[in-house]
C-alpha cells in the first residue's frame, strides 16, 4: 500500500460499505459509555426496542458528574444528576456492559481509563458519546466523538455512516525546551493555526517531537485535536506504544499479543502518502504557553503581554478579541505573567495521569500555594490516583496546600454539582477555556501542570521554567 497514510489505512480496514450521500458504514470495534451521555442512548435504544448488539464490545464508566470530594458520596452533587448515574447503572446491567462503576478500581475518566485498561488498540475504531475521544487517537487507533443518536447506531449495530473526513499531517520538529510539553505544543499549535485550523479532518501527529513523547504526554496532544477542529487526531504507533500497552487488562496476551504487534507494527503512513493538507511546527523556540482568551486559539508564550485588537488582521478578529478581553477582565498590552489568580485547577482528561502529577508535584515539593488560592488536584482515574499516592505525590499535594480528590472530571466542566466562584479567574489544566465552562463567569486561563504549579505557588499567571 505504497503512498498511503495511516488514516487511509485505517479507514479501508474497517470499511464495510459504500453508502449513498458519500457516506461509508465503518465497523466499530469499541464503544465507550460514560453516564452524562451514555446511559440515555442506552435508555433509547432499550426504547426503541433494539439490543446491544456485542455488550462484550462497549464499556462504560462514571467520571463527569460524580462526587470527587475526598471519601466521596455513591451519587453526584448536581441538582437533578441522580437519574443519569442511576439510568447508567440499570442500563448497563441490563444490556450485560461491564461498568467501572464508583468503587471500582478502574472507575475514572473515560480517555484516561480507556488506554490505562488496554481497550483502546492500535488499529481500532473507538467511539464515545463526548468529544475529546480523540484523546485516544494517542495509541494509534482511529477514535473520535460522536453524538447520541450515532451511540445508539453503534450499539445496536456495531457500524456507523461517516463521511469520510479529510487527512492533515501535523509535523512537530525540534527538541522541545525545559518546562515545555504537549500542552505547549497543541495550545502553540492551534494559536497559530486557529481553533478551526484543522477544518474536520483526520490530524496525524508526526514528526520527531512526536516519537520523543511519552505515552501520556501524546495523549494531551490528541486530547485538544477537537479543539483544532479536527475530526480527530491520530500518532502511528511504535515501541512507546507496544510496551505501554503490554500487560494491561484487556491487551491481547501470549500469541495473540505476538500476532497484534507484528500488525500493529505496519501502522503507520508511508513514506510518500499523500494529505490533504500539511503543517509543521518548531518546537524548539516554543514557550510555556497561557491563554489570555476565551477559546484555544487565545494563547500566547507565559511571558508574552496580552495581544491588542488594533493588531488583528480584520474586523471580526478586531470584535472576538474585544469581547474576550472584556470577559476575562484583561487590558491589551499588558503582561499576562503577574496576574493575580483566585484558583488553580489541575485534572480532566487533557492532563491528569500519573506523569502530569509528577511533573506538577517535582515543583510543588517544598513549596506552599500563595496565600487566598484555592488549589485542586483531581487525578484522571482510580489507577492514577491509586499510584501516585503509593509513591507520595499526594502528600506533596497536600503539604502545598492542594486539595487532593477522588477521580473524575469535576471542575473541568460546570456540571458536576461544584464550581468555582463568580468571575473567579482559574488557571486550570483543561482543554475549554469558554465562557463559564468551569462556573458563573469564570474566567480559565489554559495552561500545563507545571504552569499552573507554579501560578498556584505565585498567586498570579507565573511561568514555571524558574522553578524547575
Ligand atoms: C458532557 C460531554 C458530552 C462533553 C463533551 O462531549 O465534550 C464534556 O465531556 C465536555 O468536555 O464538554
Ligand atoms: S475531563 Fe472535561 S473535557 Fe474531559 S471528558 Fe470530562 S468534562 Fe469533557
Amino acid at each position: 500500500m505504497s503512498g498511503t497514510s495511516l488514516f487511509e489505512k485505517l479507514w479501508r480496514q474497517h470499511r464495510v460499505a459504500e453508502l449513498d450521500e458519500g457516506e461509508s458504514l465503518i465497523h466499530i470495534d469499541r464503544v465507550f459509555l460514560h453516564e452524562r451521555t451514555g446511559g440515555v442512548a442506552l435508555q433509547a435504544l432499550a426504547e426503541a426496542g433494539y439490543k446491544v448488539r456485542n455488550p462484550q464490545l462497549a464499556f462504560a464508566t462514571l467520571d463527569h458528574i460524580v462526587d470527587t470530594f475526598p471519601g466521596r458520596s455513591d451519587n453526584t452533587l448536581m441538582p437533578g444528576g441522580e437519574a443519569f448515574i442511576r439510568i447508567t447503572r440499570e442500563q448497563t446491567a441490563r444490556s450485560g456492559i461491564q461498568l467501572f462503576d464508583l468503587g471500582d478500581p478502574r472507575q475514572g475518566i473515560v480517555h484516561v481509563v480507556s488506554p490505562e485498561q488496554g481497550i483502546v488498540l492500535p488499529g481500532t475504531t473507538v467511539v464515545c458519546p463526548d468529544s475529546h475521544t480523540c484523546t485516544q487517537g494517542a495509541l494509534g487507533a482511529l477514535a473520535w466523538g460522536i453524538g447520541s443518536s450515532e451511540a445508539e447506531h453503534a450499539l445496536a449495530t456495531q457500524t456507523l455512516r461517516v463521511v469520510k473526513p479529510k487527512s492533515m499531517r501535523v509535523s512537530f520538529d525540534g527538541t522541545l525546551p525545559i518546562g515545555v510539553g504537549a500542552k505547549d505544543m497543541i495550545l502553540a499549535l492551534i494559536a497559530r493555526d486557529s481553533a478551526s485550523g484543522a477544518r474536520g479532518s483526520v490530524v496525524e501527529f508526526a514528526g520527531e517531537a512526536v516519537r520523543a513523547l511519552g505515552m501520556e504526554a501524546r495523549m494531551t496532544l490528541c486530547n485538544m485535536a477537537v479543539e483544532f477542529s479536527a475530526f480527530t487526531g491520530l500518532i502511528a504507533p511504535d515501541e512507546a506504544t507496544l510496551a505501554y500497552l503490554q500487560g494491561r487488562p484487556f491487551a491481547p496476551k501470549g500469541q495473540a499479543w505476538e500476532e497484534a504487534c507484528t500488525a500493529w507494527r505496519e501502522l503507520r503512513s508511508d513514506a510518500e502518502a499523500v494529505f490533504d493538507a500539511e503543517t509543521r511546527l518548531d518546537v524548539s523556540t516554543l514557550r510555556p504557553m497561557l491563554t489570555w482568551g476565551t477559546s484555544p486559539q487565545h494563547a500566547v508564550g507565559v511571558d508574552a503581554r496580552v495581544p491588542d485588537p488594533a493588531d488583528a488582521a480584520d474586523r471580526a478578529t478586531q470584535e472576538a478579541m474585544h469581547k474576550a478581553l472584556a470577559y476575562m477582565d484583561l487590558q491589551p498590552g499588558q503582561a499576562l505573567a503577574g496576574t493575580p489568580i483566585d484558583a488553580a485547577f489541575i485534572g480532566s482528561c487533557t492532563n491528569s495521569r500519573l506523569s502530569d502529577l509528577r511533573a506538577a508535584a517535582a515543583l510543588l515539593r517544598g513549596r506552599r500555594v500563595a496565600p487566598g488560592v484555592k488549589a485542586i488536584c483531581v487525578p484522571g482515574s482510580t489507577q492514577v490516583k491509586l499510584a501516585a499516592e503509593a509513591e507520595g505525590l499526594h502528600q506533596v499535594f497536600l503539604d502545598a496546600g492542594f486539595e487532593w480528590r477522588e477521580s473524575g472530571c469535576s471542575m473541568c466542566f460546570f456540571a458536576g454539582g461544584e464550581s468555582f466562584g463568580l468571575r473567579q479567574r482559574v488557571v486550570s489544566t483543561t482543554n475549554r477555556n469558554f465562557e463559564s465552562r468551569q462556573g458563573p463567569q469564570t474566567r480559565t486561563h489554559l495552561a500545563s501542570p507545571v504552569t499552573v504549579a507554579a501560578s498556584a505557588i505565585a498567586g498570579c499567571l507565573a511561568d514555571p521554567r524558574g522553578l524547575l
